[in-house]
């Protein structure tokens, strides 16, 4: 980013208040009597009914449509380990996305643990004031057994959004990306570089997609995972390959696809140059990719090419999963996020992008067509339509599959955030 941008996020954080996130209020406050239906001695009562019957909450309180943001600050973006205080402005802005996109109102928790045994006490203490609770940028391994624990602790839904957002995302614009370019999942040779929460949980869904494992090179800091490597973390073990490859110079000759999750600039022209006729490459490192995409274009006409950015075509960013699970998971109070949900969410965000664009997404992009092609894998966050048909979808696989505690929602589908609550 240029000084000048640098200095308009810091001054968009800062000013004209700081942060970006304020508690609204739902309800009348100007009288005695409002107070007294509010507070002592009114509350009283609500408080009664929720303690004959817990369910009571999603009916007095915000629980319903309540999402805590959690994160230890472990695996910030692509920033890396930078402790729980520094991961509140991507903790707040998960909120606004949740808020803007999906009317989710949301709380931003930023854990200070010694080990993820005391994360997870934290958040499992906690849990219950909650409608959902979406887990963010928490590093691998740790991450697994933290999110695994806490999906057995708690009757509400856990995600950890880098590991499953990022997934369902991916895997639909890689879907997409393939079918353009002529190309097979069962057929593509993919190369992912990085071995973290993100890549990890990509690389399984591309796999019950379709994806061959023989023809995944995984590679993280010390470079391919291969059959031989010892002191693999069970994790990774998983994708470990008989190959002779070591090097990420080795990995992409020829390779059809390159998925990044990673660290900033690691992939070079010549990398790009070596892979197969038009090649895919998201380069999904934030806020900088593996490769520039101008950069990736210049050497590779023929490429793909997509980032988690919001400044460059093709923005493959868990943005477009996350609110709208979530949104779908809380209306029919579904007890967990499970595998039937995801693939719903795949599959109504990969067919979205071959529909006519509406005119107010041209107009927020400032372009006069958005075609289905290699500019446009995949829909942009600022499209409606992601609301009605991820949400629909989520919630009727949710009550397909035996997790939903209440029908598929009565005043679905939803066509703006301001139908959230029905009528
Ligand atoms: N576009 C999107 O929607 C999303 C993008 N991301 C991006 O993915 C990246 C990883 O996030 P996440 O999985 O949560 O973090 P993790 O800390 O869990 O994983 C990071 C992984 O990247 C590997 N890595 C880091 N530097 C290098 C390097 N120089 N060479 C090879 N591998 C390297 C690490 O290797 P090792 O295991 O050896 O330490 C590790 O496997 C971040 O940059 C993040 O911004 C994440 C989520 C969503
Ligand atoms: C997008 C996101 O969640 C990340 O880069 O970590
Ligand atoms: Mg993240």
């Amino acid at each position: 980013m240029t000084d000048a941008k640098k200095q308009a996020a810091l001054d968009y954080h800062a000013k004209p208040i700081p942060g970006k996130l304020s508690v609204e209020l739902t309800k009348p406050t100007a009288t005695a009597r409002d107070l007294s239906l509010a507070y002592s001695p009114g509350v009283a009562e609500p408080v009664r009914e929720i303690a004959r019957d817990p369910e009571n909450a999603y009916r007095y309180t915000g629980k319903g449509n309540l999402v805590a943001v959690i994160s230890d600050g472990s695996a910030i973006l692509g920033l890396g380990n930078l402790g729980p205080l520094a991961s509140k402005p991507v903790m707040e802005g998960k909120g606004v996305l949740f808020k803007c996109f999906a009317g989710i109102n949301s709380v931003d928790i930023e854990v200070n643990a010694e080990s993820p045994q005391a994360f997870i006490d934290t958040v499992a203490r906690i849990a219950d004031t909650w409608g959902g609770i979406n887990l963010e940028d928490i590093k691998a391994p740790e991450c697994f057994e933290i999110e695994q624990a806490l999906i057995e602790q708690c009757s509400i839904p856990v995600f950890h959004d880098d590991q499953h957002g990022t997934a369902i995302v991916t895997a639909a614009g890689m879907l997409n990306a393939l079918d353009i370019a002529g190309k097979r999942l069962e057929d593509a040779r993919i190369v992912c570089l990085g071995a973290g929460a993100a890549a990890i949980a990509c690389m399984k869904l591309l796999i019950s997609c379709g994806a061959c494992s023989e023809n995944l090179v995984m590679l993280d800091r010390r470079g391919v995972i291969h059959a031989g490597r010892e002191g693999l973390n069970p994790y990774k073990a998983m994708f470990a390959v008989e190959t002779d490859k070591r090097t990420l110079d080795d990995a992409i000759d020829g390779a059809d696809v390159f998925i990044g999750l990673s660290g900033p600039n690691l992939m070079t022209a010549d990398h790009i140059r070596k892979m197969a006729p038009n090649p895919i490459v998201f380069a999904c490192t934030n806020p900088d990719p593996e490769i520039n995409p101008e950069l990736a274009r210049e050497t590779r006409p023929d490429v793909i090419m997509a980032t988690g950015r919001s400044d460059y075509p093709n923005q493959v960013n868990n943005v477009l999963g996350f609110p709208f699970i979530f949104r779908g998971a809380l209306d029919v109070r579904a007890t967990r996020i499970n595998e039937e949900m995801k693939v719903a969410a795949v599959h109504a965000l990969k067919d979205l992008a071959r529909e006519p664009v509406p005119q107010a997404v041209l107009d927020a992009y400032e372009l006069d067509h958005m075609t289905f092609g290699p500019e446009y894998i995949i829909p942009t966050p600022v499209d409606v339509r992601l609301l009605e048909r991820i949400t629909s979808a989520v919630a009727q696989a949710a009550v397909d599959s035996g997790v939903a505690r209440r029908p598929y929602p009565a005043h679905y589908p939803l066509k703006t955030v301001d139908d959230v609550y029905g009528s």
